[in-house]
């Protein structure tokens, strides 16, 4: 067995494939190179008769080897992860989106790229809200977002019923969601929150948080989205299909906040391609933030 040593934190743990496979596909390098990558290092420990060895060795490693492959952008965006983890800085991650465009699905795979334990949908937070404050109190969160309208009384005139009862329920849901953005920032660890309720200009941003909107433009696209999320939970297709024309509505609202407040929009066709879309702009924001601050990576 080979043993990572770190001589910082004084621990010895087994040498994982896993692990290693998992931190290179932070680079964007497909699952199935990144396994054989991980498999040739192994190997090659082996022969060498290593049976300890250190993280940083690991890393140089690694990065030679990605080097070995032709892949040099990859290379460098592993060193970035890397030496992001070093300087232990601390992300909040909001993924924000419509009903079904995949922000759940998305979440956990970005999680598991970055190592994050931490992944919180706003559904929940508007469940907890629920228990707390009953439907005679406030209606407008005791139902779908879409459908938050049918609970008000006194509609005020001129305004698109719609997007005034989903803000309504933004409003409220957002008191929760900044709660936990405020707790986390002041904790410093990583978090991801994934939900519609995350609106530009409702949500807390600050210094530490990345946002992004998830689109599906395609009705039908979404509608296939709704079939295949119901084959593993309890959330019937047709219930969403019925009101998908509020859905997309809701989408539009959401892409136009999106732009007014500069949040950069990702069309989540193909999930690879999009969670290495959120991962470039990640990198792109993280580097000029700490360029910002005068942080300088060791890799730059
Ligand atoms: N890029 C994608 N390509 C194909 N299917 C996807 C993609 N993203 C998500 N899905 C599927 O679409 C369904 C809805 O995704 P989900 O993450 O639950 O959406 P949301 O959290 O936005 O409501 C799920 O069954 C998921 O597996
Ligand atoms: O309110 C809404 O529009 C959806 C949002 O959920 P996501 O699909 O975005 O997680 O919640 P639901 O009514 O299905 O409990």
């Amino acid at each position: 067995m080979i043993i990572v040593i770190d001589p910082e934190k004084n621990t010895r743990i087994p040498f994982s494939r896993g692990i290693l496979t998992r931190s290179i596909t932070t680079t964007g390098v497909d699952v199935g190179i990144a396994y054989s990558i991980a498999t040739e290092i192994v190997k090659d420990l082996q022969r060498k008769k290593i049976k300890l060895i250190t993280k940083e060795e690991i890393r140089k490693i690694t990065y030679e080897k990605l080097i070995g492959h032709g892949l040099k952008d990859a290379a460098r965006k592993y060193l970035f992860w890397h030496e992001l983890r070093r300087l232990k800085y601390p992300m909040i991650i909001l993924i924000g989106g419509a009903t079904g465009v995949g922000k759940s699905t998305l979440a956990t795979e970005l999680a598991f790229r970055l190592g994050i334990r931490t992944v919180i949908g706003t559904d929940t937070i508007r469940e907890v809200m629920r228990k707390m404050i009953n439907k005679e109190l406030l209606p407008s969160i005791h139902t779908s977002s879409f459908l938050a309208w049918k609970e008000l009384k006194n509609l005020p005139r001129n305004v698109d019923p719609l997007i005034y009862g989903f803000e309504t329920q933004v409003r409220y849901t957002s008191v929760g969601i900044n709660a936990v953005i405020e707790r986390s920032y002041k904790e410093g660890f990583n978090t991801i929150i994934e939900g519609i309720h995350l609106v530009p200009g409702y949500v807390s941003l600050n210094d530490r948080s990345f946002m992004y909107l998830i689109s599906l433009k395609s009705p039908d696209a979404l509608e296939a989205r709704f079939y295949e999320r119901a084959h593993y939970s309890l959330r019937p297709a047709e219930y969403y299909i019925k009101n998908i024309e509020e859905i997309i509505h809701i989408q539009e609202y959401l892409i136009k906040k999106a732009r007014e407040y500069e949040i950069p929009i990702i069309e989540n066709i193909e999930l690879e391609r999009s969670i290495n879309n959120i991962m470039a702009h990640l990198m792109e924001d993280i580097s000029k933030r700490l360029k910002e601050r005068g942080i300088k990576l060791k890799i730059e």
